[in-house]
């Protein structure tokens, strides 16, 4: 390891004050990246986090004073408990999957190829070269005139086997507080790291081009126009221009922990997934732990911290979107929420909805374009029932919002980001470096029509089948308001780090696993809807009752019985008691045939035009053995 300032290998550095001055060393490869970034960015000087409370209420109060950021005093003596409001610059407020791009030689390696004259889904792919020409448009002197930000991060407990280590360099102090929230930050990932590799990730929020449009302001600096954000999986590295939004700045989910997760995962044998990891106790006073993989609308985080209306059941939250699984070596399948915070949606998060993430998001917290109210505090759709009447409105774009307005008081994608250990009903081994013990993985989707309220896979492969079948109803892109019922395999469609075909393959190939005890899975469609649009089903905390079915069929019961689709419940085998409304059970299991023919047909079309030649023949089998079942209903 050399000492920064005094050594000559780093001319760059060496011109520019290093602002804390590290005189402890750090690794001789983090300085080569610290200095190749350096010289491409041309900072004003150089900060290395150390993740201390100081540096952190330095960097609030520097967001503060530029106006990024401003306190939020309702939820008293917010300065000790560090509440904070943020506003993007409008053009700035979500992840941007069409300027999302994965580079590999080999374009099949990224995206299977998609059927002649189709629009492939399933990612971006650039080339080696098309992304050196990209970054050079746009990073030389990016950062002139600001502090270069080194993040030296761990995604899981630090020291743990299932951890991997990044450093992240960026132009952002806000992206530092998220980070710091976020992940594990801090010098003493510098001494876990030593001299191995890790992942390296550049961020600026860049400067727009002289001749831009966009309205700048200064306190969210970003360009819009020219955002981009790259991931070079056979090198570890992610490359982010122009935006500071949470999706597309703070590097350590959804492009590290997924996107090259996915890619590690895969050359090393385990699972990086776009899933909740939670723990649920029965009356009997058993513990297992369940994942599950949600598309976005279905209410994830509700479910990872669940208060459950069965009595005797308690369920406990160990994460609320990423989960990194592998085999042990007695061949239990072992869970870690890489994070080390949540990053959850707003809207729609009340006492009622998820009385736990209420409980949890008034500490420690940075919102992001929510609503501000005259008393100091925030306000989202949902919460109208939260705040008194008599309380002013200011909406996440900064301008007054009256009740009954046609536009949201908090920009749809606003969010909380609140350390997990905030968390009333976070469970205790939410950090065991050896991860959780997972039973039951369940895929779910948003579908109002056809899908039943549970049911169970046969086996490993027919779940895997499952997982890739997975549709969910989406508000629909700006230009139509109708809802469209989207694919999304796994959840994982905008964050594949690989081809999909190839991810199907490396999932059917944990039957090889020496003993492997494959979790059970199962699929779950809260949404279904009868003829007048009515839900079906209750949800929520009577969700509890689903999962208590899902853990009695694993004990042993028989429960199920064996249908077109799955394992359907056996009628009479669920816990309905004193449930608020009475469900029509019968309806809520129905497998209409015209549905199902056409959700075959659906599923063909997506295969042969999304996934073509790379679509594993298990998967097939399984697509031709649903599409003859569904022929004898
Ligand atoms: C663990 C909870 C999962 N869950 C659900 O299970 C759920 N179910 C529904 C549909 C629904 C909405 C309102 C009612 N109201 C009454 C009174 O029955 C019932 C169901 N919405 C749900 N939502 C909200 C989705 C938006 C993010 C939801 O999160
Ligand atoms: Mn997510």
């Amino acid at each position: 390891a050399k000492n920064l300032s005094t050594n000559n290998n780093y001319e760059y550095i060496r011109k520019i004050p290093l602002l804390n001055s590290s005189t402890e060393s750090l690794p001789s490869k983090v300085c080569s990246y610290i200095e190749e970034c350096a010289s491409l960015c041309c900072p004003k000087d150089i900060y290395i986090c150390d993740g201390s409370d100081t540096e952190y209420e330095h960097l609030l109060n520097f967001l503060e004073k530029n106006g990024t950021i401003s306190p939020l005093p309702k939820y008293e003596n917010c300065y000790d408990f560090n509440i904070w409001l943020a506003r993007t610059n409008p053009a700035d407020v979500a992840r941007v999957e069409k300027r999302t791009f994965i580079s590999t030689e080999c374009k099949r390696d990224t995206i299977p190829i998609p059927r002649e004259g189709v629009i492939g889904e399933l990612g971006n792919w650039i080339s080696p070269g098309d992304m050196d020409k990209a970054i050079l448009e746009r990073f030389p002197g990016c950062m002139k005139d600001r502090t270069m930000y080194v993040i030296p991060f761990s995604m899981g407990p630090v020291g743990s086997p299932f951890s991997k280590i990044g450093i992240e360099i960026t132009d952002s102090a806000y992206v530092v507080c998220c980070m710091r929230i976020m992940t594990r930050i801090g010098k003493n990932i510098l001494e876990t790291l030593g001299n191995d590799d890790f992942v390296k990730c550049l961020h600026s929020v860049g400067v727009p081009k002289s001749d831009s449009k966009v309205e700048i302001n200064s306190s969210w600096p970003c360009d819009p126009e020219r955002t981009i954000i790259l991931h070079r999986p056979d090198k570890n590295e992610i490359v982010s221009y122009g935006s500071g939004y949470g999706g597309n700045s703070l590097l350590g989910k959804k492009c590290f922990a997924l996107r090259i997760g996915s890619t590690i995962a895969k050359n090393e044998g385990w699972l990086a997934e776009h899933m909740l990891i939670l723990a649920i106790t029965d009356p009997k006073g058993r513990k297992r732990y369940i994942t599950a993989a949600f598309p976005s609308a279905c209410g994830k985080t509700n479910l990872a911290m669940l208060k459950p209306t069965l009595p005797g059941y308690k369920i406990e939250c160990v994460g609320d979107d990423i989960a990194w699984m592998r085999f042990d070596q007695e061949g239990r399948l072992r869970a870690i929420n890489p994070e080390n915070g949540f990053f959850g949606v707003a809207p729609g998060t009340n006492c009622i909805t998820n009385p736990n993430a209420m409980k949890t998001i008034f500490k420690n917290t940075i919102f992001t374009n929510v609503a501000a109210t005259s008393d100091g505090g925030v306000f989202w759709e949902g919460m109208e029932e939260e705040i008194s009447d008599d309380v002013e409105i200011t909406d996440w774009r900064g301008k007054k919002w009256t009740r009954g307005s046609k536009t949201p008081a908090a920009h749809p994608n606003s969010r909380f980001c609140t350390p997990i250990k905030e968390c009333p009903v976070i469970d205790p081994g939410w950090e065991d470096p050896a991860g959780v013990p997972i039973d039951v993985i369940i895929f779910g989707g948003r579908r109002p029509e056809g899908i039943p309220l549970v049911y169970q896979a046969r086996n490993w492969q027919h779940g895997v089948f499952i997982g890739a079948s997975m549709r969910s109803e989406a508000t629909a892109a700006a230009e139509h308001t109708d809802k469209v019922i989207m694919h999304d395999p796994f959840a994982m469609r905008p964050f594949f780090g690989y081809n999909f075909g190839h991810y199907l393959n490396h999932w059917l190939s944990m039957t090889k696993v020496k003993n492997a005890k494959l979790p059970a899975i199962f699929h779950v469609n809260w949404f279904r809807k009868n003829a007048d649009g009515q839900y079906l089903w209750p949800g929520f905390g009577d969700n509890s009752r689903v999962l208590d079915w899902i853990l009695r069929k694993i004990d042993g019961e028989n429960i199920a019985v064996d249908s077109t689709v799955g394992l359907l419940p056996k009628s009479e085998s669920f816990n309905l008691e004193n449930l608020s409304k009475d469900v029509n059970m019968e309806e809520l299991f129905s497998l209409p045939k015209s549905f199902w023919e056409k959700e075959v047909r659906h599923l063909r079309e997506y295969f042969d035009m999304q996934v073509g030649d790379d679509l594993p023949t298990d998967i097939r089998e399984e697509l031709e053995l649903l599409a003859c079942n569904v022929d004898k209903l």
